[in-house]
């Protein structure tokens, strides 16, 4: 009996269809080449800014009662013009991606970074940059526990208050331990814990209480503005790094620059007990500027399908892609179109 994987594909607004084209002809070969047994059923959802102005939906109850029945997800980005005064009612970002990442209990968004050797990087000698961001995914100052008063006024008052949990705390330290556990053994704690003292003091007293857990773990602090220094003078020194919601936001996007470009950025929203499905994206959003114009990296998506592949469990497939992509940024020598990108690593993948 082949198994059989639903998919839900939401290719989103701006270059989020063009880069999920390629993912989704990659993760074909992919399983075509190394995982033949198994078929995925994939169902795309039309949801983001594009569908919010032809409609006024952002994530319909039965549209996302499916999506959440399925087994995985694969996201390419979704969210207008920033500050496009059509949305601001809408808040796509909120309505849909933080929606899905709450409700799905995504608490685990798994961002790694590598720098291949023959990459481009802004960095003339980056070392060997081979690390993984654990960032905190339902908490921190994205719950929404904010408001404000005397709104428009020169006395406008707003307020956006980071939720810090114990529970939510300690299970994402518990993930980012056993990750480290099972890499190189170091994980190092970044937050603002000079200035942030109620929300940073639980993150410190929660790494410094499951170290104990974890004595093979090196465990390391860095308040995030001297972690921004490290990630640009010395990004080899990091192995595991845990984070909350916010930090991680910011510091992703500085690693997907140093690692070449965000085009490379591939990321996980993770569910780790498997209750709801994980959900697989690049860290890059719609990137307006070049949309529609074959311009976007794909490899982004690309990582992400490889990300994907290996939470089902389908490693070997996992591992074409990885080793495709890796093979292909060897011999980039300059800018390509969208779909040639992921057709040069569609064929490493059949021809791995
Ligand atoms: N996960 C998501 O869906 C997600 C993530 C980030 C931003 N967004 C949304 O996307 C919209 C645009 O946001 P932004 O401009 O702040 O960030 P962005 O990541 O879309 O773009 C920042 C810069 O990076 C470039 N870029 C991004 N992806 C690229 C790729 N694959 N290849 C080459 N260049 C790439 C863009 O051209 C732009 O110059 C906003 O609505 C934002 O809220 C969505
Ligand atoms: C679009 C936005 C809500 C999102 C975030 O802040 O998490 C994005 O920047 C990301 O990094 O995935
Ligand atoms: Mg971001």
């Amino acid at each position: 009996m082949p198994r059989t994987v639903s998919l839900a594909v939401i290719p989103g607004d701006g270059i989020g269809p063009e880069v999920v084209a390629e993912a989704l002809k990659v993760l074909d070969a992919a399983v075509g080449a190394a995982a033949p047994d198994v078929v995925f059923d994939k169902v795309e959802y039309r949801l983001g800014a594009g569908r919010y102005l032809d409609d006024g939906e952002v994530l319909p109850a039965a549209e996302f009662e499916q999506i959440k029945s399925a087994d995985a997800i694969l996201l390419g980005a979704v969210g207008g013009t920033p500050n496009d005064p059509r949305l601001a009612g809408a808040n796509i970002e909120r309505g849909l991606l933080l929606k899905l990442r709450f409700e799905l209990d995504h608490y685990v968004n798994l961002r790694p970074t590598v720098v291949y050797p023959t990459v481009e990087s802004p960095l003339r000698d980056p070392g060997d940059v081979d690390f993984v961001v654990v960032r905190e995914g339902t908490e921190g100052p994205y719950v929404g526990n904010g408001g404000n008063i005397r709104s428009g006024t020169p006395h406008e008052i707003a307020n956006e208050v980071s939720v810090n949990t114990a529970y939510g705390v300690e299970r994402i330290v518990r993930f980012a331990f056993g990750q480290a556990s099972a890499r190189r053994g170091k994980l190092t704690l970044v937050h603002k814990t000079n200035v942030l003292t109620f929300a940073g003091g639980l993150w410190k007293r929660t790494v410094d209480r499951v170290a104990a857990d974890f004595p093979d773990v090196a465990v390391d602090y860095l308040h995030v503005d001297a972690a921004t220094i490290f990630f640009v003078t010395d990004p080899a020194r990091f192995d595991v790094i845990v984070t909350d919601n916010l930090f991680g936001d910011i510091l992703t996007d500085l690693a997907g620059a140093i690692s070449g470009g965000i085009g490379l950025a591939a990321s996980g929203n993770i569910n780790p007990d498997g209750t709801f499905p994980s959900m697989f994206e690049p860290v890059h959003g719609s990137a307006p500027d070049i949309a529609g114009q074959q311009k976007a990296d794909p490899t982004a998506a690309i990582l992400s399908v490889a990300l994907l592949l290996e939470h089902l469990g389908l490693t070997d497939a996992s591992a074409k892609v990885s080793a495709a992509v890796r093979d292909d940024i060897a011999t980039r020598t300059g800018a390509r179109p969208t779909a040639e990108i992921g057709d040069a690593i569609s064929r490493l993948v059949l021809n791995s």
